[in-house]
């Protein structure tokens, strides 16, 4: 079967620094892969160019078969490649509810002709996503907070409203960038468990980069260990665990 996504022959220099080399990867439908490497390996910078914030010097990325290369992030977007993001500015005056209700592209209440000549199907709509929105709030376990201020939402907190706001949408693959960062130990069981669901249950798949190492235990196979630029290895968290090379690219080589 083919990847969802599939990385080929990458590279992405800034200046005369050469951070992401000839770097090839496949994230297959269905699965929770991980990323690791160590400060500087250039995952924030792969995952730009999978999401379409940097464009590769050379190299061709494919969604689904599909080469979205020359795609904007939100052409891709659009396509059902998501990412998290903190909530922005703007949102943070808003209830999380109303967060979750901004989300769905196409909103026929932002189309003005649906909204002068089929106002039914607006409010039809509406309640459709309000209704949506209420079962993803409930989903991530905000269901209690749904009227607060999404500024007012501890860091966990907002943290499951961000992975709200991907399920409000159509996704085909979702790349979570560091989310376990600043999140209780309680908060991040609660978001750990609804990756999980959202894989298994309703077949999401997802490219995770992490540098909590009990998240990435438990969630992701397999873990893609980058170097330089580069795949180091790949396979599942023993193998990973296990690798001379890896513990000399984490610890140097006075590692035991
Ligand atoms: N826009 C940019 N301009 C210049 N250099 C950049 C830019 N973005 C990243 N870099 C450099 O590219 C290298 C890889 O950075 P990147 O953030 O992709 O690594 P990372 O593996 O995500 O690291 P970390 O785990 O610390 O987040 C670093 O040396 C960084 O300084």
């Amino acid at each position: 079967m083919k990847p969802l996504i599939e990385v080929q022959q990458v590279n992405k220099a800034f200046g005369g620094l050469q951070v992401i080399n000839d770097c090839s990867i496949r994230v297959e439908r269905g699965s929770i892969t991980g990323m690791i490497g160590p400060n500087g390996a250039g995952k924030s910078t792969l995952f730009n160019l999978i999401a379409g914030a940097l464009t590769p010097d050379s190299g061709r990325i494919l969604l689904d078969g599909e080469d979205i290369t020359a795609l904007s992030a939100d052409q891709r977007f659009h396509k059902g490649l998501l990412r998290t993001f903190q909530i922005a500015h703007e949102f943070s005056q808003m209830s999380a509810l109303e967060n979750l209700m901004m989300v769905p592209p196409n909103q026929a209440g932002e189309n003005l002709f649906n909204a002068w000549f089929k106002p039914g199907l607006v409010r039809q709509q509406e309640a459709e996503v309000r209704r949506r929105a209420l079962e993803v709030i409930e989903f991530v376990g905000l269901h209690h907070v749904r009227n607060e201020l999404a500024g007012n939402l501890s860091g966990g907190q907002k943290k499951l409203l961000e992975l709200g706001r991907t399920m409000m949408s159509d996704a085909k693959v979702v790349l979570l960038d560091e989310i376990a960062a600043g999140v209780n130990r309680t908060l991040l069981g609660d978001l750990m468990g609804n990756i999980e669901r959202l894989n298994r249950e309703l077949g999401y798949t997802f490219l995770v980069i992490e540098h909590d190492m009990d998240m990435i235990s438990r969630l992701c196979d397999p873990v893609i260990v980058l170097a330089q630029g580069s795949v180091m290895i790949e396979g599942n968290i023993e193998e990973i665990r296990n690798n001379p090379a890896v513990i000399e690219a984490y610890f140097g080589t006075d590692a035991a």
